[in-house]
């Protein structure tokens, strides 16, 4: 494990009890993008599954439905047709990931503002967040404080014009101001950021993840810890660290699909230090 210190959210990470059962444990749905582009979900989706919600369940639009199904197992599978349906699906989630591959259109923005409409966390990144560059008040208003955005620069960029030229600490607590929620800027050095004026620095990054569709597996791990209950800025931070940590224990040749499998043996590494 990197670092001198063990990070302090370890105290707080969501580990299942005696008599718990897969909804009580966390449920988290996952929207897909249309038949083409349906990896990034997939991706989102196993992420939140190995760091521990119960049940896992990807809502895509009826024509991804084939192409979905024969790729999942464990994960579940509800194809919905319209923006209410959707809201339907998503009502009886403890939390919801959309953006990746979700689509740079409208259909992606009247979605968001449907998922925001339920009882759900949001977890809102890519395209989720490209899908509003120009509007960004019209994202920021349908948020909740405890919902989390996870931009990389390029992303932030579309969001916030300016705003990095304050520096990236400066720059994600302003952010996390501006759309009262919480901010992922996402980098070599990611910055964690609540509007109630938390900050955090990650400090074992590693530059494995700089690899197609790693940021759709750390929303999804993101989005699994919110589905457990844990605070949205302490999730933020510790599937951050476990993100670099299962990266770093896999090293070259990394892909996304392998960070996932990794987790186990951060998972259990955290867990023999836990006082469970
Ligand atoms: N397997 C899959 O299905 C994958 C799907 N993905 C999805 O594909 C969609 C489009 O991804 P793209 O990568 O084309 O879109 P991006 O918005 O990431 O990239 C478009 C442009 O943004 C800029 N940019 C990208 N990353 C940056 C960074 N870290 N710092 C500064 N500027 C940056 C670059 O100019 C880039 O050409 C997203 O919804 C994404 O979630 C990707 O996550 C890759 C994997
Ligand atoms: N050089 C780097 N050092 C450390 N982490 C990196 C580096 N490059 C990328 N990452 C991390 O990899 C992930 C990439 O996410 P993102 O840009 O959204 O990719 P994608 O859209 O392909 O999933 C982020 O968690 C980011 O912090």
């Amino acid at each position: 494990m990197t670092g001198d210190t063990l990070p302090d959210w370890r105290d707080s990470l969501p580990w299942p009890a005696a008599d718990t059962h897969k909804h009580a444990r966390g449920r988290l749905g996952v929207v897909s993008g249309k038949a083409t582009q349906t990896g990034a979900a997939r991706l989102a989706a196993r992420g939140g599954l190995r760091i521990g919600a119960g049940l896992v369940r990807i809502l895509c639009p009826p024509d991804a439905a084939a192409v979905v199904a024969p790729t999942i197992e464990a994960i579940m599978l509800t194809p919905f047709g319209s923006d209410e349906a959707l809201a339907e699906a998503a009502a009886e989630m403890d939390a919801v990931v959309i953006g990746p591959a979700a689509g740079v259109n409208e259909v992606t923005q009247a979605n968001i503002r449907a998922l925001a409409g339920t009882g759900a966390v949001l977890v809102v990144d890519a395209d989720g967040l490209t899908a509003f560059e120009g509007w960004p008040a019209d994202l920021f208003e349908l948020l909740d404080r405890d919902d989390v955005l996870t931009p990389h620069e390029g992303e932030f960029k579309r969001l916030f014009p300016g705003l990095l030229d304050q520096g990236r600490e400066a720059a994600a607590a302003e952010a996390a101001r501006r759309a009262d929620a919480v901010m992922v800027l996402k980098g070599p050095a990611t910055v964690i950021a609540a509007p109630d004026g938390r900050l955090a620095i990650n400090d074992n990054g590693t530059p494995w993840l700089a690899t197609a569709g790693s940021g759709d597996v750390l929303a999804g791990m993101i989005g699994g810890l919110v589905a457990q209950r844990m605070d949205s800025f302490d999730a933020a931070r510790a599937a951050v660290w476990m993100h670099a940590e299962a990266a770093r224990g896999f090293g070259p040749g990394l892909i996304a699909e392998d960070l996932p499998e990794r987790l186990p043996a951060v998972l259990a590494a955290l867990f023999a230090q836990s006082s469970h």
